[in-house]
């Protein structure tokens, strides 16, 4: 096995799953930004606390947000609420706007979009960065950049910003992200695309900021036609169809079962793929000339894609949310069902179906069905506030302030207390070594899945490195050389972790650099470890029995992996 476990297990219990997991950057942790930022806390923690006028500020009072973000306060931006159905053009239309725009950042939800909207622009000759927690691909001169939204970036000045799937305001998890760029994006114009359903809280949010706000409505463009009769049986799949499930297990399941009848080949897309891999994986199967032309997919394909869908097929209505298996939500439904028959594919009428007729009424029923009106955004103090109070409760645990924000935070009805339940999980581990309080929250903010052992053992062991060296070598943890193309689900399973672990070296490298110097290791560790994935999906399942197709990629190198 490729990592070096580590030597107390116990760490590894604990269980951080994803919440702020995408690289939260409220605060940018840079050395010189954190001493000028710590100085000017400390003037208004002295203005606060000193003299006779001694005032006794309430840090967790966080009832007025947008005096957070005092650029952004400066412009009575002009915000257009791109709102309407799945596959209506929001996207596209904000886009036009961001192309020809003197200066420009979009924010999504997924790498997988940001990427999209960095090639598109670059295609139109705009130079455009792609910067998601793990990458920045820079492109010389560039006035527009491409972002995951959690690196939505609150200190410059731009002509225009979008913001996509601005309805995930209301995620228990991400929705501060949202909120932030919401709040904090200094444009002039300000492009939200999304669901009608966040129309009301956002005009109600931004009433406090002085922006103007236009709502612009939209019609699907191309139909999408619930069938009255479910699929039934394999046989009855076809080019173009793409089956929804929701565990891995499934996923696999559906692409033998798929495959050993003899007539299709499966792509296949889910949460825990490397996203590299997930994007060849898409593309292979939205390429006309592929042979792959059936896709197998979880719901990570259910946010702003263009895929190559004719139909969708959901193999079932249910979904385990870590703590039930629940029926599908009406915006689940219609997110997921709105991927078929896209606009300016080759399929101009999109179908949705199910597996079993017995799921049909629940399908037809929530596609007919407007989504609940938001009610609120999400809200996580930034780390200004996190010193701040640290400074007046010097003894308290990084663990200790957050409980204490998590008890005591005044909200306004807007808005809801992100859900931080697992940045606690991480608290508790870290707390326990030598770290200053921006050390310790860099690595509560982490991409980390502490569901996943080799993952959280991955950042225990990181951090522990960390705090006892002030530099961690990437062979401390993980040896080289050692990576194979997986021969079982188990290994696969393993592989994707390991995956996680050198993904969460890349972010760390990014946030310090001097002290995770592998980089360069790590990245192409993590391009190994998406070609043995690939190689594995490739021999699994049945294959045609005649020379394959395939469009050319990378052949694995046993010498290159040993050399790495
Ligand atoms: N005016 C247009 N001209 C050409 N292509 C368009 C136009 N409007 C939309 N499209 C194309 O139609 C497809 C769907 O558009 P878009 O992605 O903007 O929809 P959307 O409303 O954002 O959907 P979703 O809610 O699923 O994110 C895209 O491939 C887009 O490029
Ligand atoms: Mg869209």
């Amino acid at each position: 096995m490729a990592l070096l476990l580590l030597r107390n297990r116990k760490a590894s219990a604990l269980g951080i799953p994803r919440i702020l997991r995408d690289n939260v950057e409220p605060f940018s942790l840079n050395s010189e930004k954190i001493i000028g930022a710590f100085a000017s806390v400390d003037v208004i923690i002295r203005s606060y606390c000193s003299g006779s006028g001694m005032k006794k500020f309430d840090f967790t009072d966080l009832t007025r947000p947008h005096t957070w973000y005092p650029l952004a306060r400066k412009k009575v931006r002009k915000v257009i609420l791109h709102v309407g159905p799945t596959n209506s053009g929001k996207t596209h239309q904000a886009l036009s706007r961001l192309e020809s725009s003197s200066s420009g950042i979009y924010c999504g939800p997924l790498r997988l979009l940001a990427w999209e909207v960095a090639k598109r622009l670059n295609k139109a000759n705009v130079s455009c960065d792609l910067i998601t927690g793990q990458e920045r691909e820079e492109v010389d001169g560039a006035k527009h950049r491409a972002v995951t939204v959690e690196m939505a970036d609150v200190v410059s000045d731009y002509d225009c910003a979008v913001i996509d799937e601005i309805q995930m305001l209301g995620c228990k998890t991400r929705g501060f992200s949202f909120t932030r760029a919401l709040l904090g994006i200094c444009a002039n114009e300000l492009h939200l695309c999304g669901d009608p359903a966040a129309v009301p809280l956002i005009q109600q949010i931004l009433q406090v900021t002085g922006d103007d706000v236009k709502v612009q409505s939209y019609e699907r463009l191309s139909p999408l036609v619930p069938l009255n009769v479910p699929l039934g049986s394999f046989s009855n799949i076809q080019t173009g169809d793409c089956i929804v499930t929701f565990s891995r297990h499934e996923i696999y399941r559906l692409k033998k079962a798929i495959e050993s009848r003899g007539k299709h080949l499966c792509s296949i897309v889910y949460g825990s793929l490397p996203p590299e891999t997930r994007t060849r994986q898409a593309t292979r199967f939205n390429d006309a000339s592929s042979e792959f032309d059936v896709l197998v997919a979880s719901d990570a394909i259910g946010m702003g894609l263009n895929l190559n869908i004719s139909r969708i097929i959901f193999s079932t209505m249910k979904k385990f949310d870590g703590v039930e298996l629940r029926d599908l939500t009406v915006p689940e439904v219609k997110q997921i069902a709105g991927r078929a028959g896209r606009y300016g594919s080759k399929f101009p009428v999109g179908e949705v179906t199910c597996l079993d007729s017995e799921d049909l009424p629940l399908l037809h029923k929530s596609l007919l069905e407007p989504s609940p009106m938001l009610e609120s955004a999400g809200l996580f103090p930034n780390f200004d506030l996190i010193y701040m109070y640290s400074r007046l409760h010097p003894d308290s645990s990084l663990y200790g302030i957050l409980e204490h924000f998590l008890e005591n935070a005044k909200l306004s009805e807007n808005y809801f207390f992100a859900n931080c339940e697992e940045v606690l999980k991480v608290a508790t581990v870290i707390d326990q070594l030598p770290l200053r309080l921006h050390e310790k929250y860099l690595f509560c903010i982490s991409p980390v899945d502490m569901n996943d052992d080799i993952s959280s053992q991955g950042l225990t062991q990181f951090a522990t490195n960390y705090s006892k060296k002030g530099i961690v070598q990437l062979r401390e943890i993980f040896t080289p050389g050692t990576l194979q193309v997986p021969k079982t689900q188990a290994a696969l399973r393993e592989l994707e972790s390991i995956h996680k672990v050198l993904d969460l070296y890349v972010w760390l490298s990014f946030r310090l650099e001097e002290s995770f110097p592998d980089r360069e290791l790590a990245a192409s560790q993590k391009a190994i470890c998406s070609m043995l994935i690939e190689e594995f999906l490739e021999r699994l399942g049945w294959q045609k029995p005649r020379v394959k197709k395939v469009t050319p990629r990378p052949k694995l190198n046993s010498a290159v992996v040993s050399r790495c």
